[in-house]
């Protein structure tokens, strides 16, 4: 086993895409107001979205996720760059000739017509009994069958955007919009909506562009998660190589990566191998790398040396040692959680099953590194 070295991490695509959502260089500004200077919020952006693949942009408030996710609506103009569907330029064509659905946090169902009235909004064009297939067909898949009569202003917050994705869905569109659609729900409705929407999104070949700020959502959603920040995106990849790979120090502590370990701080607790010297590189340790060693809770300073062979066995896997000093433990989700500082930088050491007694802040105690959770990246 060893930790991989800092390769360059793809931020933007290699060759354009000849299926689907192809976006290169994309800029766009907002005017100068009052005093202040004209802002970049998307700043010479390349992405693609192949047919019947999801991608969710993930970044901080101000990154320019919604501005990208408008610009590809045709709901803000864009000031560089190209945007095709199959290799055709959308950007001349109007929002609503795009064939591309929108769907917000606040769905905004119109309260003065039942579901099925929201939902056929969209499907002017079809015959009546068509329009009524349709509302019957996309309902089922929302999970929420026979649902057509009901006035909107009784559905819970959660069904109500499983309406709203109805209505999205509806008219079949080439590419879906996504701007923070669950974001209006409490955590537990959110984490099962997110599943049901990748599997609802996957199972209708739904091609999607989903703009989120919580990782756990992005990752759950997607198959490409692009880290933004600045206008810029940072990295593109799938989750499980962006968790093995963050590429860079700003996109791993955007990840939550903690600490993130320079070649001195490395060698201190004798894991300058895993830096193997590189320069402008840091040693960056995901959550859940770190495990307090069996046997040393409640029972302070009596193994483990930097590096070598301690006294006491951690769990499978987490095969290197140091010694850590406790800051505080805390529950997170029924386990027992030791918040550390090692090298001097604060860090969350899990502790084993079976361990029974809590260690306590002020202990020294020895932790067990995990080496696959830990990753190379440029400083
Ligand atoms: N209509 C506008 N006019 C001027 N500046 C804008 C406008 N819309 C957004 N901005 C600015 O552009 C930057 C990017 O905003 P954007 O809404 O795209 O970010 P975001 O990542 O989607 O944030 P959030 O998650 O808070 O919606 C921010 O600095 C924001 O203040």
């Amino acid at each position: 086993m060893t930790v991989a070295p800092a390769v360059p991490a793809p931020a933007s695509e290699p060759a354009p895409a000849t299926s689907g959502l192809c976006v290169r260089g994309l800029r766009v500004v907002y005017p100068a107001t009052r005093g202040a200077a004209p802002l970049t919020a998307v700043d010479a952006v390349d992405l693609d979205v192949p047919r019947g693949q999801i991608l969710a942009l993930l970044g901080a408030s101000g990154s320019g996720k919604s501005s990208l996710l408008r610009a590809v609506a045709g709901l803000e103009d864009i000031a560089a760059g190209t945007i095709t569907w199959d290799g055709d330029d959308v950007v001349p064509v109007p929002v609503h000739r795009r064939g591309f659905g929108l769907m917000f946090q606040d769905g905004q169902l119109f309260p003065f017509r039942d579901v099925a009235g929201n939902i056929a909004y969209g499907l002017a064009g079809l015959p009546r009994p068509e329009r009524a297939r349709r509302v019957e067909e996309v309902l089922d898949v929302v999970g929420l069958p026979g649902y057509g009569d009901r006035a909107v202003t009784t559905l819970s917050g959660g069904q109500a955007q499983r309406v709203v994705l109805a209505r999205a869905l509806a008219p079949r569109p080439r590419l879906l919009l996504l701007d923070e659609p669950l974001s209006a729900l409490d955590r537990a409705l959110r984490e099962q909506l997110a599943t049901d929407l990748r599997t609802i999104l996957k199972t209708q070949g739904t091609t999607a562009l989903y703009v989120t700020h919580d990782q756990d959502e992005a990752m759950t959603v997607a198959d490409r998660v692009g880290v933004m920040a600045s206008g810029r995106l940072l990295r593109l990849d799938t989750p499980e190589r962006l968790w093995a790979n963050p590429g860079s120090a700003r996109v791993a502590r955007f990840l939550g990566f903690a600490p993130l370990l320079d070649a001195d701080a490395a060698a201190h607790l004798g894991w300058a191998d895993l830096l193997a010297g590189r320069p402008g590189e840091l040693l960056a340790l995901a959550p859940g790398a770190l495990a307090v060693a069996q046997g040393d809770a409640g029972n302070a300073d009596d193994g483990g040396t930097p590096g070598g062979g301690p006294a006491t066995s951690g769990p499978a896997g987490y095969e290197l040692s140091a010694r850590a000093r406790v800051a505080a433990v805390r529950m997170r989700g029924g386990r027992r959680v030791v918040e550390v500082e090692i090298a001097g930088e604060p860090a969350m050491a899990v502790l084993a099953d079976g361990d029974a007694e809590p260690v306590r802040a002020g202990q020294e105690i020895t932790v067990r590194l995990d080496r696959r959770r830990a990753a190379v990246v440029r400083a």
